[in-house]
């Protein structure tokens, strides 16, 4: 199995971070769903292994807790390397990088989180090491600076972010895999909850696995922080054991919503019909009026009642879809005639 080093700042940290690491699949073959990323991935890792040469460098986007960490940390385990971890917003200067790049083995990885944060300086920084493994160092300042360069190991870097869209395009370019990571299942869901659950030795039927796979928001980040709790409500108010109606009732008991959205998507819905009249109308005024900055409606609340078809993007703006206006009980409202009302058309 992988060495797994942790060096400076970033990587994960909280709590739901910690115990999802000791959750998380080791090898590619354990890893659930998203199977068109992890048949690619699979190839360029024998690919890797037959033609001794690094891994090429890889970017994954998608919405959080999808397992971009996940796959970058199974891909040490499978060349049998390391991985050294840190993130964008950790590495403010190129001296920052200095440590990771001189630590690198041979056909070692490198993962950048959130490497959309990175400042254009260590960007531009990293390129030529990216490219043709070497970085240009500049010792002195004024008429003394000099610049020398300095050769490094062969290495993967593995970048992975929620914004795509806002990578540079030379950065973009530089990565010879791309892979975007969509939601899960319900069924997908249910495999990652049964196998954590016997992970965590907790017996749990499989109604019980689809009702917490129903309500984690396609996530599997979400599916195991519920599985936590009606782990945990199981071990104080039951058995320990997790049958379907003890994970209804702890689920209930979480305030956890039964059509799979959480507090913050049903406030997004709830504003955009209650304030709005279902739209359109811009991101920026509904972040303004939730309190929420626009990067997290548009990373982490959007992409999911996207794909749950409760909200349309048109030109003009965001939209309610007749099932949010359902799903909130309000009449979806008829067009007045002299006016454009919601239309899903624009
Ligand atoms: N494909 C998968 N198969 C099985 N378990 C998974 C899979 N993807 C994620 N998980 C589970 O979900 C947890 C969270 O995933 P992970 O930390 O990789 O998400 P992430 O996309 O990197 O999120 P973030 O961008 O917020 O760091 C993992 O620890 C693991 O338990």
């Amino acid at each position: 199995m992988a060495r797994e080093k942790i060096i400076g700042p970033g990587g994960p940290s909280d709590d739901d971070r910690k115990r999802d690491a000791a959750l998380r699949p080791k090898l590619l073959r354990e890893v659930i769903g998203q199977k068109k990323v992890a048949e690619r991935l699979q190839i360029a890792v024998d690919a890797s292994r037959k033609l001794k040469e690094p891994l090429g460098h890889i970017l994954f986007d998608g919405p959080p807790g999808l397992g971009k960490t996940t796959f970058a940390t199974v891909l040490p385990n499978e060349l049998s390397t390391t991985i050294q971890m840190t993130s964008g917003p950790a590495l403010s200067k190129p001296a920052d990088m200095l440590p990771f790049l001189t630590n690198l083995e041979e056909g070692s990885i490198l993962f950048i989180d959130e490497i959309h944060r990175m400042p254009r300086v260590v960007e531009e920084f990293i390129y030529p090491a990216m490219e043709d493994f070497r970085i240009d160092i500049v010792l002195g300042e004024g008429v003394n600076a000099r610049t020398i360069s300095m050769t490094l190991k062969r290495f993967t870097l593995i970048g992975a972010t929620t914004r795509g869209g806002m990578l540079s395009g030379p950065m973009r370019d530089r990565f010879k895999m791309r892979e975007h990571l969509d939601y899960y299942t319900i069924g997908e869901l249910a495999q990652i909850v049964g196998i954590n659950a016997k992970k965590l030795n907790t017996p749990v039927s499989d109604g019980a696995c689809n009702e917490i796979a129903r309500r984690s928001r396609g996530t599997p980040r979400v599916a195991n922080s519920l599985l936590h709790w009606a782990r945990i409500y199981s071990a104080a108010r039951s058995d320990g054991t997790i049958s379907e109606p003890l994970a209804h009732e702890a689920l209930d008991v979480k305030e956890v919503d039964a059509d799979g959205l959480d507090k913050n998507d049903r406030r997004y819905l709830e504003v955009l019909i209650d304030v709005f009249s279902g739209g359109p109308t811009g991101v920026e005024a509904i972040g303004a009026t939730m309190n929420i900055s626009t990067d997290t409606l548009t990373d982490e609340i959007e992409p999911y009642l996207l794909r749950e078809q409760f909200l349309v993007r048109s030109p003009r703006g965001r939209m309610a879809t007749p099932k949010a206006f359902a799903l909130l009980q309000k009449p979806f409202p008829k067009p007045r005639p002299d006016e454009k009302g919601p239309s899903l058309f624009d």
